[in-house]
Parts: structure tokens; sequence; C-alpha cells
């Protein structure tokens, strides 16, 4: 269903001062850099009235010189490096994501929502770096505004909004974007994208806002401008959403992304090798945002599972024909024996009869076009070592064709030589500075040809062994990713019942008491203790203990609700945090484990042993300071339970 979209509301919106909009200095910086006269000086003086935008400038600059030079440190420096439309999208981004925190709509995770926007700028950005897909500053923004349409819905129609939201969790099959347009006659990406014409963002960086959730209704032509922002746009929200999704949801995410980014001229592996270099950036800046940061997946880790998996269907067959390929020795051609490929575009064929003729002596693989434009498309197919190109031609010139090329990943690593019999300074100075990397003066003398082309194969060699270094580095770092991976979850587990341990459980309840201040929602816990289990211990011996431990920790799992975490947090006791529950729901939840436990019958030998276990109940009040006042009420609880009888579950608080 396609909907259409009614302006003359949003006018009415706007007119309102209802929408989400920048504010204070934010304001001011949007305002200054719209007059042309602006100087960087006054910029710079309004910039630093407000530190935390100081700050966010200078580590978004230095995401981007990230590198390829010493970093940013002044403001001056980071507006000459994001320039000056960078810096107003920037603010505006970075104001909202100040000024919109929270707000009223209850089904609306605010804090969610702009650790996601900062997952896709951040890979929208660093996709950008690699696939030029458009300027990576300006792709930054356009990943942390792409969703702003949702945003603004939920700040329009606080209540409606919420249920449209709970509707579509509850019923899949219904697009939020016809529940969104039903209720408001317009959906989340049309007002995102009347949002940025209003601001100002160009409109080439609009069409992709619009579209990047159904990228099949664009009509644009792949390898175009149009065609590479949209689906760079559509990998980085992928991305975004796989760092948040269940791992369950994860290896058809990853399909998608895999798919989506091979469009824009990335592999898997760098696909691998991008996802966890995004995931380390965005950390850093949820840590400084003080946002939360899920559970985002280590790239090669999903990778090793896919394959792990049996590669099943929702696995990419790419990702696992690229992994294989990872390990494979290099291959032959790059290893520096099989010919160097060499593409002649001259329009003189006796030149061109010659030229070869030399090259055919140095063992080169020789390709030919008579003019620039079937010399591009040519070398985008052989992708040569080294490209010899006359300047002047018709169709396309030299000068254009070294150009277009330098701007693709297969022309920037080619050697290029230029045939001219002009060897004016200021002409051989323009040559250099198009990408050209040395020139030979007609009429051609094959000795001197034959001496630029060593000078040449010696770099396309050196080129070739610095990538197989690479290459190396990032499988090596791969592996070690995986290996950290796994010490960490090892370090972090109990060994007999599986469960995360009480290391791993002090510090989650102490992020998820954090989450709680932050967002005012309830948490609970409890400490669950297994009942007169020395004495299975000394009857039955610590064997028939460890079986006990293990079933009733089996019990536990199988009986819990999806989003509490279970840890065993010592001998026989255990911890469970059950994040935004009230006491009334956490209480009904410990009932459960409870009678899961009680029903449980465990064999020692000949007999069969029951099992139940005492759990004490608490929720976090206002009368608690901090963590372990929250802690001591559950002990507390518990301690009741084994005082009245044991296999109960007790509070010392009221319910609501
Ligand atoms: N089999 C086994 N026993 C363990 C393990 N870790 C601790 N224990 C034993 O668990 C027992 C814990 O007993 P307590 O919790 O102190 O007391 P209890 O017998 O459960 O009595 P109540 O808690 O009052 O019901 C001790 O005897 C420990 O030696 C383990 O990994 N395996």
């Amino acid at each position: 269903m396609t909907n259409k979209f009614d302006s003359s509301r949003y006018e009415k919106l706007k007119a309102s001062g209802d929408l989400p909009s920048p504010r204070g200095v934010a304001l001011a910086i949007i305002r200054l850099t719209q007059q042309e006269e602006v100087s960087m000086a006054e910029l710079a003086r309004v910039i630093r009235s407000d530190p935390a935008f100081v700050g966010r400038l200078i580590k978004a600059a230095n995401g981007i010189v990230a590198m390829t030079r010493r970093p940013v440190v002044s403001v001056q420096e980071a507006l000459m490096v994001l320039g000056l439309p960078a810096v107003r999208t920037m603010a505006l981004g970075f104001s909202l994501l100040s000024n919109y925190r929270r707000g009223a709509c209850h089904g609306f995770d605010y804090d969610a929502f702009w650790s996601a926007s900062l997952a896709a700028a951040l890979a929208v950005q660093v996709f950008a770096q690699r696939n030029r897909a458009g300027a990576p500053d300006e792709l930054f923004s356009l990943g942390l505004l792409s969703d702003v349409g949702s945003l603004a819905l939920a700040t329009l129609y606080p209540a409606e909004y919420a249920q449209i939201l709970a509707e579509a969790r509850r019923y899949p099959e219904r697009r939020l974007a016809d529940l969104e347009h039903r209720a408001f006659a317009m959906t989340h990406t049309d007002l995102a994208a009347a949002m940025l014409a209003d601001w100002g963002v160009p409109k080439v960086l609009i069409e992709p806002v619009k579209l990047y959730e159904t990228p099949e209704r664009s009509g644009a032509t792949a390898g175009t401008r149009d065609f590479m922002l949209l689906n760079t746009l559509v990998a980085g929200r992928l991305l975004a959403e796989l760092c948040h999704a269940p791992e369950a949801d994860r290896p058809a995410l990853l399909s998608r992304l895999i798919e989506t980014a091979g469009k824009v001229d990335m592999s898997a592996d760098e696909v691998v090798s991008a996802g966890d270099h995004i995931v380390s950036l965005w950390r850093d800046w949820v840590a400084a945002l003080e946002l939360p940061a899920g559970n985002p997946p280590v790239f090669a880790d999903l990778i090793e599972a896919g394959e792990r998996d049996g590669r099943d269907a929702a696995y990419p067959a790419q990702v696992s024909d690229e992994a294989d390929e990872a390990v494979e020795p290099v291959p032959e051609d790059d290893a520096g024996d099989s010919p160097v490929r060499v593409l002649v575009v001259e329009d003189d064929p006796v030149i061109r009869a010659l030229l070869r003729e030399v090259l055919e002596e140095s063992a080169c693989e020789v390709h030919e076009a008579a003019d620039g434009r079937s010399g591009l498309e040519m070398a985008l197919e052989v992708q040569p070592h080294i490209l010899l190109s006359d300047w002047a031609m018709p169709q396309m010139d030299g000068m254009e064709l070294i150009r277009a090329l330098r701007a693709t990943r297969i022309g920037r690593n080619a050697y290029i030589l230029l045939l001219t019999d002009l060897e004016e300074d200021e002409r051989l100075i323009e040559a250099f500075e198009t990408g050209v990397d040395d020139f030979v003066g007609k009429p051609v003398k094959p000795r001197v040809l034959a001496a630029r082309l060593r000078a040449g194969l010696r770099v396309v060699r050196l080129q070739q062994e610095l990538e197989r270094d690479r290459e190396e580095i990032r499988r090596f770092a791969a592996e070690l990713a995986v290996s950290n991976r796994r010490l960490q979850e090892a370090a972090l587990t109990d060994t007999l019942t599986g469960f995360p341990n009480r290391r791993y459980a002090i510090d989650r309840i102490q992020q998820e008491w954090l989450a709680s201040t932050r967002s005012g929602r309830p948490l609970s816990c409890m400490i669950i203790d297994i009942d007169n289990f020395k004495r299975i211990n000394d009857t039955y011996g610590h064997d028939a203990g460890d079986s006990v431990l293990r079933a009733a920790a089996d019990a536990l799992r199988s009986a819990l609700r999806g989003q509490d975490v279970i840890c065993r947090t010592g001998g026989d006791e255990f911890l469970v945090i059950c994040p935004e529950t009230e006491l009334t729901a956490a209480l009904s939840c410990g009932e459960r484990l409870r009678g899961a436990v009680d029903a449980l019958k465990v064999a020692a030998g000949d007999v069969e042993l029951q099992v139940s276990i005492s759990v004490g109940v608490a929720v976090r009040d206002t009368s608690m300071a901090d963590l372990d006042a929250l802690m001591k009420r559950a002990d507390e609880g518990a301690y009741l339970a084994k005082q009245r009888g044991r296999n109960r579950i007790e509070a010392m608080q009221q319910e609501r």
C-alpha cells in the first residue's frame, strides 16, 4: 500500500510549534551557518558556549579524521575538518538528542531510540568512509536524524502513538507505516523527510530517509549516487537494528545487511571489520551520552555462529564463501607469480600495437581500449594493476578517465601512467593532481617505457604485499576477537549450571539500577536459596548435590520470563533480576519459579529427592538510597521464607 503524504497537514503541525525542533545554542549555530558571511571565529565562539556540543563536535571530527592524521583537539580545527553544512546538521541532531531524551509517550523508548539512531549514524559514516557513497560527516547526521519522524509522532500524539506501537508489536504482520497513516494521515518516514527539508537538509539526503524502509520502491539505478546513498542508509539502519535485536533474529538481519552492503560495493569481510569498528565507536558514544548500549554482537562471532549452525537458510551463502576465502592461501594472481594486468587506452592503433609489444616483452597481460569511455568500462571489468592512458582522446579524454577511475574502489589502487607529448610544467602538475603516478613522453621510446613500467611494477608488488599483510592482520584481529569473547564468556559463566556467575550478576544489576534511575521505571529482584541443601550433600554425597543444583537450574530456566536474568551467586544461591517489574508481577513470577522446583524429583541412587526453594523478593522504592538497600531487602525476604518453614516466597514490602 502506498500512502499519500498530506503536506498541508504538515504545515499545520509546524505552525502549532509542537514538532521537535532545535533550541538554544544549537538554534544560534544553525542560524549563523545559514549566513553567507559568517566567520569561523564567530561560529567557534558561539559553539564554545555549549561545552556538551563542543565535546560531541570534536568527537565527531575525530571519528572522521581517525587514522589519517593527529587528533582534532579544538573547536576551530573541528570546524575546518567538518565544514559548515556538517556542523549545522550535527548541531541539529545533537540539540534534538539533548532536548528529547524523555517524553510523554509511554510506548516509545526514548533512550533506545537515540541509542539506535547513534548506531545508524556511526554505521553510515563508517560505511561511507569505505564505499564513498557520500561525505561521511554528512551521512553521520543523516543516520542520526533518519528516524526523527518517529520521535515527532511520539511528541505530537503521545497517547495514540503508544497504542499504535503496541498494536504493531502485537501484530507484526500489520505495517507500522500503514497504522500511522490510518491514524495521522502521515508516516514517520514522510514526516522525517518533511522536517529535514524544513531544516534545509539537501534533497539528495532526504530521498533516502523517505525510502530506507521500502528501498524496493526507489527507481534509482545501481551504482548511481542516489542508489549508493539509499542503500548505505538501509545498511546503516540494519546494523543499528542488529545491535538491539535478540540473538534469534540476528542471522536473518546479518544476511540482509550483507546483501544490502553488497549493493554498495562492500564485501562480507568489510561488513565484519566495519561492524566491529562501528560497535566499538558506538560503545564510546553511548557511554558518553549515558544511553543504553544494548547487547551488540561481535561480528566475527556472528559469522562463526552461522558456520557452526551448518550455514542454515537464513545465513547468506556470500558470508560462508567469503569466510572460506579468508583462510585460503592468497590467490596466485596476488602472490605475484601471474602476469600483471595492464590496460592500454590509446586512440592511435599504431601506438597501441607498439605498446602491446613492449608490454608483452615484460610478460604483462595486455587489454586495449580506443577511447576514454570504453577504457573506463574495461577498467572496471578487468581491474588492471597498471593503466597506460593517452591524454588527448575522443569521447572522454585521459584526464576525465583518470578522475572517474580514481573515484572508484577499483581505480584507487591502480598505478597510472600517462602518455603525453605536452611536457609543460602546468599541464604535468594538473595531471599529477588528478591522480597520475608517472608519465611517458611521446613519441614513445620503448626502452624508456620499459624502465618506467619496471618502476610501476615495483609499486604494484609493494601494494599487493601490503594488502596481503592487511588481510593477515584483519584475519588475526577477527580470530583474536573470537577468543577474547570466549574468554570473557568463560570468566562470567558458572560451569555447573551454565548461568552467569556472581561477577556478572553484580555488574548487571548495577546496570539495571542505573537504567531504572534514568528511566524512572521499576526494578525488582529475587534471592533464591535451595532448602536444606547441606543435608542433601551430607546424606547423599556431593555428586547428588550437584545433580540437584543442575536440575533446579533447569527448572528455574524454563519457568523464567524472557526479560528476566538469572545468575548463580553462591553455592545454592541464585539472583533473579527483573527489569521494569513491579512487586506484584515479581511475586507471581517468583511463585512460578518456586512451583517449578517443587515439582522436581531428582534421582539419587535408589531414592528420589524432593527439592524446594525459599525466595525473597524486593522492588526498588524511594526509601532505597542504593542498590545494596534493594539486595538487602530481598535477602531479608529469603530469610523470612526460611523462618516461616521454607518452600515459600516472601517480601518485606507491601504490594501497591
Ligand atoms: N554439591 C554441591 N554443594 C555445594 C556447592 N557449593 C556449595 N555447596 C554446599 O551447599 C551448602 C549450602 O548450605 P546452606 O545454604 O548454608 O544451608 P542449607 O542446608 O541449604 O540450609 P537452608 O539454606 O537454611 O535451607 C553447603 O553445604 C556447601 O558446602 C556445589 O557446587 N555443589
